[in-house]
């Protein structure tokens, strides 16, 4: 299916590895990830020279033909927060997973839906057990 990764650009970059795990994960399951550039640790300069408009546009459009939503939420971001918000106001199921410990916003922990999956792991293996967990449960 694809999927839609959702993570951290201006928010800051620290937390880039998992992300790449994640959608290499994704991908070797042979799902699509539009999104798949952002988890790139090379990813700022070519994705730096689109316009705001550009960007908007085009990351709409993926979301609203994904069939769901995976956000790793570690890192406080404007636009994964929006990603998300309409992810589900579009009936799609999400999955919000962070680093256990890390300080993540009530928005996200607090959403009482039941197709917003939201889980803390320990391990970037532990990461990818959930998402496995979460692709059973839609799939
Ligand atoms: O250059 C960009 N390209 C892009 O696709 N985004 C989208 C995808 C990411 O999941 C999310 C990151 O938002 P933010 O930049 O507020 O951390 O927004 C965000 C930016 C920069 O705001």
């Amino acid at each position: 299916m694809q999927i839609y990764f959702s993570c951290s650009i201006t928010g800051g970059r620290q937390d880039q590895p998992i992300y790449q795990r994640i959608v290499a994960h994704l991908q070797a399951r042979g799902h699509q990830v539009p999104t798949a550039l952002l988890a790139d640790a090379q990813m700022e300069p070519p994705e730096a020279q689109l316009d705001a408009a550009a960007v908007y546009a085009r990351d709409v459009n993926w979301v609203k033909t994904s069939q769901a939503l995976i956000a790793e939420v570690s890192t406080p971001s404007h636009g994964v927060g929006y990603e998300i918000a309409l992810a589900e106001s579009l009936g799609m199921p999400v999955l919000c997973c962070y680093q256990a410990g890390r300080k993540v916003s009530k928005m996200i922990t607090g959403n009482p839906n039941p197709a917003v999956m939201v889980r803390a792991y320990r391990t970037p293996e532990e990461a990818l057990q959930i998402v496995d967990a979460f692709l059973g449960k839609i799939g």
